[in-house]
């Protein structure tokens, strides 16, 4: 099959719920591209990105560990990427045109696959220009507090380092303003199943 697949991006804040949108999308046979863990595996094994790291933070934040595999110090690089905008932005210019760059790889497999849709899941997604390319966006959203009061259930950081994460992002409603589907997801997780549904059989009708 040589047409490529539809291309959809599901984005939303910290806490909204996209990954568990893009398992429920993943029962419906879509492909899923997670950005954020193909960002994680190139920082480890990428040397233009490895020696952009080291410049950026110090060679101490990696180590080489006894089984040979590159460890990075991700919570004192977000310490301090959350407290800088611009350290941020540098960091964020290193790797998201890296991301885009195995996207498209990813895409062209695809294709030689035959898979019909798509997803790129990415919590970076306009404010990287990562949004080129796509045929449609799905937005996740839920209200802040309930976001916050979620990544704290899920433990390993503090309200403070989630609440400067989520400032380092753009607001909701701006994505909202982009999106051209909506999923909120304030309800329950079967609220969030049946409306995932409803988007899906949505964005497949409109493709037609
Ligand atoms: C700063 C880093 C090392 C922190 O790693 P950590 O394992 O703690 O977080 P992880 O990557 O799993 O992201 C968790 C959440 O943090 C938020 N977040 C991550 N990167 C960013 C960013 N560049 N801007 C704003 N929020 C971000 C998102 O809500 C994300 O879902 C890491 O997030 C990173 O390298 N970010 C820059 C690359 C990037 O933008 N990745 C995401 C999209 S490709
Ligand atoms: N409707 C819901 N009801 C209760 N908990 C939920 C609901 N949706 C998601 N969660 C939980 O909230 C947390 C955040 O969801 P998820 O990981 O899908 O969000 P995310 O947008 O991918 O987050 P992040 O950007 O922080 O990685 C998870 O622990 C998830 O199980």
């Amino acid at each position: 099959m040589n047409n490529r697949p539809l291309l959809v991006g599901v984005t939303g804040g910290l806490g909204s719920g996209k990954s568990t949108v893009c398992r429920i999308l993943a029962e419906y046979g879509c492909e899923i591209f997670e950005a954020d863990s193909v960002a994680r595996q190139l920082q480890v094994t990428d040397p233009v990105i490895i020696e952009g790291i080291r410049r950026l933070f110090g060679n101490e934040v990696y180590q080489m560990r006894a089984d040979g595999v590159l460890w990075l110090d991700r919570p004192a690089i977000a310490r301090r990427v959350f407290a800088d905008a611009s350290l941020l932005q540098k960091l964020n210019r290193l790797i998201h045109p890296a991301v885009y760059s195995v996207f498209q790889s990813a895409v062209d497999d695809a294709r030689r696959k035959g898979i019909n849709v798509l997803v790129k899941e990415a919590a970076i997604l306009f404010e990287s220009g990562g949004d080129t390319l796509l045929d449609c966006i799905v937005v996740v959203t839920a209200d802040r507090e309930l976001r916050i009061q979620r990544a704290l259930q899920r433990g390993g950081a503090s309200r403070e380092d989630i609440i400067r994460r989520i400032n380092a992002q753009w607001p909701q409603e701006e994505l909202v303003r982009r999106a051209d589907y909506v999923i909120d997801n304030s309800g329950t997780f079967d609220q969030l199943k049946s409306r995932t549904r409803q988007v899906y059989e949505l964005i497949v009708r409109d493709a037609l």
